[in-house]
């Protein structure tokens, strides 16, 4: 379990990040929502040790963050980054080998090398494990960045949970490898993992949520299940406009839609 309690952030006398506290179990995928400039990546690397909070608590698996050395942690926790600053021609098995650097010394086992070629597998992406990264589309380096984090925690022998951390994995992804990248992130939640994500696309977190979270300005907004707290009004103020929800009979989770009735018009809420 991650557990977050009353964290805050500051830049300056500026609130970034509120008063936030939060709870993601083993088996759940938390999205965090909000609008540009919420504090969404800040919370983020807040929880994953890259920032310190002015105030509050962080616990993974009962400990302390500060509690867990850093080399322990990244056996069974990854972050993919929302920007991954790579600018170095390495082949894209190397790239994907990355991931496994806390596992080895020196040099790569076996087993290493077989959980890249699966991580690849997985990703759709063997076919370029030895194109040069640099060469790749946006949306082909987003797979490789996706593989190298489910490299990193393929198993993890002395954890009963593994933790994957993900701001915005849909980044530069067409629709069907949007919807592959939160079926990897579902599988992995199901086999009793934590999966916390930043997602911009709403109807994305409707369907793959089992909890969201909702910025607005640092501060929680909504918090819990998809269908207990999502409803226009929050949503439209989250986002500063007026958002729908709507329900299709073949779908079990609700379609959310600007309310936009011709080319400019908003529909008023
Ligand atoms: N080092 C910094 N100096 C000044 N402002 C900062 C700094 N880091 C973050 N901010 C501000 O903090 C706010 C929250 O940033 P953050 O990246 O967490 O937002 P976000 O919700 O992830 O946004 P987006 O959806 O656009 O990625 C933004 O207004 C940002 O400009």
């Amino acid at each position: 379990m991650v557990q977050a309690e009353n964290i805050s952030y500051y830049i300056g006398a500026m609130p970034i990040v509120d008063k936030v506290s939060f709870e993601a179990l083993q088996g759940e995928i938390l999205v965090v929502l909000g609008a540009n400039g919420a504090g969404k990546s800040t919370l983020l690397k807040i929880i994953t040790g890259q920032l310190q909070p002015a105030v509050g608590k962080i616990s993974i698996q009962g400990k302390l963050l500060q509690q867990w050395r850093n080399d322990e942690r990244a056996q069974f926790s990854a972050v993919l980054q929302q920007h991954n600053n790579l600018s170095l021609p390495f082949t894209v098995s190397e790239v994907v080998m990355m991931g496994r650097y806390p596992h080895f010394k020196k040099q790569p086992t076996v087993l290493d090398k077989t959980i890249v070629r699966s991580a690849l597998k997985k990703a759709g992406i063997d076919k370029f494990s030895d194109r040069n990264y640099l060469s790749l589309s946006g949306g082909e380096k987003q797979r490789v960045h996706l593989a190298r984090v489910f490299a990193q925690i393929w198993f993890a022998a002395n954890f009963e949970t593994r933790y994957l951390f993900m701001d915005e994995p849909s980044n530069n992804l067409d629709i069907r490898h949007q919807h592959t990248s939160l079926q990897m992130a579902r599988e992995f939640a199901a086999e009793g993992n934590c999966v916390i994500a930043i997602l911009h696309d709403l109807n994305l977190a409707l369907q793959y949520a089992d909890k969201i979270l909702m910025l607005k300005q640092g501060e929680v907004i909504g918090s819990g299940k998809p269908d207990d707290i999502l409803c226009e009004k929050t949503i439209s103020k989250m986002y500063d406009m007026p958002l729908q929800i709507c329900h299709h009979p073949d779908y079990s989770h609700p379609i959310v839609m600007p309310a936009i009735q011709s080319k400019n018009q908003f529909i008023n809420k």
